[in-house]
């Protein structure tokens, strides 16, 4: 089976990339989305993917940003994935695709089974669909969950993972119910809005982890 992969999303400070740098998560996230409580700039997100080591892979995080303007972004962080969390088109996503060697991720609101269905659609230019709540305060990063019985039902042909309201107590039955191969989590695993916990951080990878590894077959 495949090493279960798990992103730790909305880092903001070197202590926060530390944190889950040491309690094992295969993917931190920068926020680059200036309404959202979790935002850096685009300096300090260069400055944070510097701390991040080789084996852990560097995800930055826009919202409907130009493709022009996300490239000259992309060139000053260099992060190994794109994450695309706003209403972005297959055809912008595929734009990304062909002038960048990134891999890219599109967040998907899901709602309910033609929400998923309506997705697949970004299924020839993404590289994984990440599947979230609708989209509530912020298009993302809200802490609310998505009906994991839609995905539990769901023939996957893409790469995928899941997102939203995840947290140490949920995310060993988000997974026994969808066996998502990669999982997320950003609020839950803060102490305040937009402040991450090590403790908590820690304490979901752990679950996470061992989820994975009590899946069957
Ligand atoms: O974290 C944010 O502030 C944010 C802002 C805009 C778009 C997405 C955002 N966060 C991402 O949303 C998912 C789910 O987050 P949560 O665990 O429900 O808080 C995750 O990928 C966040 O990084």
């Amino acid at each position: 089976m495949a090493p279960p992969l798990i992103k730790i999303c909305g880092l903001s400070t070197p202590e926060a990339i530390d944190a889950a740098v040491a309690a094992g998560a295969t993917h931190v996230g920068l926020v680059h989305f200036k309404p959202s409580p979790r935002h850096v700039s685009i300096g300090r997100a260069a400055d944070l993917r510097e701390r991040v080591p080789a084996h852990v892979k560097t995800v930055l995080l826009t919202v409907n940003m130009e493709p022009a303007q996300t490239s000259d972004i992309v060139q000053v962080v260099r992060p190994d994935v794109l994450q695309l969390h706003g209403q972005e088109t297959p055809e912008w996503v595929q734009l990304m695709r062909e002038h960048s060697d990134l891999e890219i991720w599109k967040a998907i609101g899901v709602k309910d089974q033609a929400s998923l269905e309506q997705a697949q659609r970004y299924r020839p230019f993404a590289h994984r669909l990440l599947y979230d709540a609708p989209a509530g305060a912020l298009p993302g990063g809200n802490g609310l969950a998505l009906d994991w019985r839609l995905l539990a039902q769901f023939r996957h042909e893409a790469e995928w993972g899941l997102a939203g309201g995840l947290d140490a107590g949920n995310v060993a039955e988000a997974i026994r119910q969808t066996r998502a191969p990669l999982v997320d989590a950003s609020s839950g695993v803060e102490s305040a809005r937009g402040v991450k916990d090590t403790d908590k951080i820690a304490a979901f990878c752990e679950a996470a982890r061992a989820a994975m590894a009590a899946l069957p077959g």
